[in-house]
């Protein structure tokens, strides 16, 4: 493994070792690097003989938890999760998010909050100053179905950059989500003030939930390109290795 993977690897490893201990209901996030962390919280309970369960925030989650031959749960059995171990697309300087990237970011913002605590592990490539520098697909909003044109009207009058339905691959169509709706995805440039951007999008009738993230996450463990990992948290907004 090289590159952006072993990045991932790294990153996911890092999280699960330092936050998920014996006993805990763990949320497991959605992507392609909560999979490394899925791997790796498997090794521990074999290895280790922890004990937990797992609350999944997607279809995929769904999968990876049981391949992966781990207890699994649901927020029915475990309304309160001691950590929701999480991906994100762009991480700000203040550990303010853009998720959904792969279209689950209302599970995962639900089961986020019902956590204790949200961890994320990215590579370095999701590290930016400010939401919508490095991330320019746009802001993933999952919408009602009969509301998306007039909400693609409603972000294009609120100044967004650009407005798209996200389509499906390999079917025709637009993207169907885990809840059976919509992803319109909206870039709005560099976001100064992600709370107020998120709060003017919940307010638009038909929007079920954005991946704004903002003032979730605890710490992001970021995987490097020459194999070491840093951290930020909201205290030291820098960088620490
Ligand atoms: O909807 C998808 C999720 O928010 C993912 O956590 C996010 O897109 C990051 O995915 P990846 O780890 O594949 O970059």
């Amino acid at each position: 493994m090289a590159g952006v993977e072993k990045a991932k690897d790294l990153a996911a490893r890092a999280a699960v070792d330092e936050f998920v201990k014996d006993g805990m209901a763990v949320g497991i996030g959605s992507g392609s690097t909560i999979a490394y962390g899925v791997v790796r919280l498997a090794e521990r309970v074999k290895e280790e003989g922890l004990k937990v369960v797992c609350v999944p925030t997607s279809f995929q989650a769904k999968q990876l938890i049981t391949e992966n031959n781990l207890p699994l749960s649901d927020l029915e059995n475990h309304p309160q999760l001691d950590v929701a171990i999480d991906g994100a697309d762009e991480v700000d300087d203040d550990l303010n998010l853009i998720k959904g990237g792969g279209g689950c970011q209302t599970q995962e913002k639900i089961v986020a909050s019902c956590a204790k605590t949200l961890v994320i592990c990215a590579d370095y490539r999701k590290d930016s100053k400010a939401l919508g520098e490095a991330w320019l697909k746009g802001i993933p909003i999952e919408v009602i179905p009969i509301a998306y044109v007039p909400i693609m009207a409603k972000l294009k009058a609120m100044s967004a950059e650009t407005v798209t339905l996200r389509m499906a691959k390999a079917k025709a169509g637009p993207c169907v989500t885990d809840n059976g709706n919509l992803i319109i995805d909206a870039h709005f440039g560099q976001i100064k003030d992600p709370a107020k951007l998120e709060a003017q999008l919940n307010g638009i009738p038909g929007v079920v939930c954005t991946g704004l993230f903002v003032g979730m996450a605890v710490k992001v463990f970021f995987g490097q390109e020459d194999g070491s990992v840093t951290t930020r948290t909201p205290r030291n907004a820098g960088l620490s290795a």
